[in-house]
């Protein structure tokens, strides 16, 4: 699905040159949930935005899933949800197929669904600022995936949130990716929501960044109330706090 090879990014500060980004190797498999968690500044969201096409990389290659351009096939969701003030729920998700030339009918029927899925339905008129926190993220995570993206990339999306919405946006995220089948690559700071999330969490080091350690998550799935009482749970949060040391 994506396979990242020698993948680096330098920026020019004053005219120093400072790496963001060591060369990276990376292959993420069709339907995969990966987290990358790290501490800050070790590039996780240079890799993130290179692979959205929002960032070039300075060096090395990219194929996702056919090895055409990535840009039309993959969705971002940022920290702070980044909505149209003056629009609704409904027209926000509308916002990228009404965009790209999809009829009224099927981008209206295509958002009331994706509303439907994050558990935002009797919300589809509500405009922005009547939105808790986190439903704005929940409208956010529709529109990413309202042109189908095979890739959601999602750079810590509930890092702002409290404890008790986090805990829940988790659980519906992976509902989300239950039904959907997407390809999720999911930046964290927590060991706990990398942990509880994913197939496989990816460390980074420090800067400059490189891919330290990857492991894989076998917990059982569905994943649940039953997961965070599982001793294998905790054990792997203890690793991944280790690792990050
Ligand atoms: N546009 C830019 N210009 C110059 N330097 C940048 C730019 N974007 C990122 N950097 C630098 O690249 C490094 C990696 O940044 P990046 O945002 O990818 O880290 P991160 O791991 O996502 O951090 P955090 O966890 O704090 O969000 C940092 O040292 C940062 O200062």
């Amino acid at each position: 699905m994506i396979t990242i090879r020698g993948v680096h990014k330098e920026f020019s500060i004053n005219g120093a040159s400072v790496t963001a980004l060591s060369p990276t190797d990376l292959d993420v498999s069709r339907g995969e949930f990966v987290s990358i968690i790290g501490p800050s500044g070790c590039g996780k969201s240079t890799l993130l935005r290179i692979l959205a096409g929002l960032e070039k990389a300075s060096g090395g290659a990219i194929a996702i899933e056919d090895g055409s351009s990535s840009r039309q096939r993959v969705g971002f969701v940022f920290q702070e949800p980044v909505l149209l003030p003056w629009l609704s729920a409904l027209e926000n998700v509308r916002f990228p197929l009404d965009t790209a030339g999809v009829s009224r009918a099927e981008a209206d029927n295509r958002a009331l669904q994706l509303l439907k899925l994050v558990g935002l339905s009797g919300f589809e008129a509500a405009l922005p600022r009547a939105l808790s926190g986190g439903m704005r993220q929940r409208v956010s995570i529709a529109r990413a995936l309202s042109y189908d993206p095979s890739l959601l990339l999602m750079d810590e999306p509930f890092g702002a949130l409290d404890l008790i919405t986090r805990d829940r946006l988790n659980d519906e995220l992976l509902s989300i990716w239950a039904q959907t089948k997407k390809t999720i690559l999911f930046v964290t700071h927590s060991v706990e929501e990398a942990a509880y999330l994913s197939d496989r969490v990816v460390v980074m080091t420090p800067r400059p960044g490189r891919i330290k350690s990857i492991y894989n998550v076998s917990l059982p799935r569905p994943r649940g109330e039953s997961t965070k009482l599982d001793p294998a749970f905790h054990q792997l949060m203890a690793e991944l706090r280790r690792d990050l040391i």
